[in-house]
């Protein structure tokens, strides 16, 4: 059975916290691949997005060129909508029924994973990876892989509130994603 890891994410912008984790889990659990899959509508965000779905898809492409273990699963961006994990990963399942997903997420994540879409149901059709993050517990009662990966307080809002103040965000995110932000003038940079 080939082994999957989902990384699923709003990459608003993606950084290095989404790749170290990404590769920390494929390394760990050995996996074949990890897709990285940005959703359309997030389903539990407060903040209204301030790059559209292909731009956002774009930065995820550029943030994993160099790794060739690292592919993009575009289903929810082509799909749209608000982006709904139980949905997106029954259909996975279904059309690829002879692998077993992991979808990985980092520790806000963990602590509020009861208030997912469908969750118990969720539960039995992927294998939850769990990674730590600065100023959460990263704890839960569903089941859940934990892997130990070094941690890393970077997020996408403080990267976008250093752009839009002209502050530097050199070595968080990779050097194609900034030029590409710079080039469309996102998050303030125009
Ligand atoms: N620094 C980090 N450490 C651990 N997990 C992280 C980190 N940054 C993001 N994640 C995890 O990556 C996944 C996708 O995160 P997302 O794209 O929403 O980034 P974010 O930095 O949390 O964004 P925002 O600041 O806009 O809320 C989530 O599971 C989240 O928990
Ligand atoms: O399905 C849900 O109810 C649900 C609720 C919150 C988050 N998710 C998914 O979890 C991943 C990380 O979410 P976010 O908000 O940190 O980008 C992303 O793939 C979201 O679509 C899914």
């Amino acid at each position: 059975m080939k082994k999957i890891g989902i990384m699923g994410g709003t990459f608003n912008p993606p950084h290095i916290g989404h790749l170290i984790m990404a590769n920390e889990v494929f390394h760990t659990l050995e996996l074949d691949e990890i897709r990285f899959m940005p959703n359309a509508i997030p389903p539990h965000k407060e903040h209204s997005i301030t790059a559209t779905s292909t731009q956002r898809l774009k930065m995820t492409e550029f943030a994993i060129k160099q790794n060739e273990h690292f592919k993009i699963e575009p289903i929810e961006i082509n799909e749209g909508g608000v982006s709904y994990s139980f949905d997106t990963i029954s259909k996975l399942v279904e059309s690829e029924p002879d692998v077993q997903f992991y979808f990985i997420i980092g520790g806000d994540m963990i602590d509020s994973l009861h208030t997912w879409y469908r969750i118990e149901e969720l539960v039995k059709i992927v294998q939850f990876v769990g990674v730590g993050r600065p100023g959460t517990l990263g704890k839960t009662t569903l089941p859940m892989m934990y892997v130990d990966a070094p941690l890393i307080d970077l997020s996408s809002t403080f990267l976008r509130n250093r752009l839009s103040n002209g502050q530097t965000v050199t070595y968080l995110l990779p050097e194609s994603v900034e030029t590409y932000i710079r080039k469309e003038g996102l998050y303030g940079t125009k």
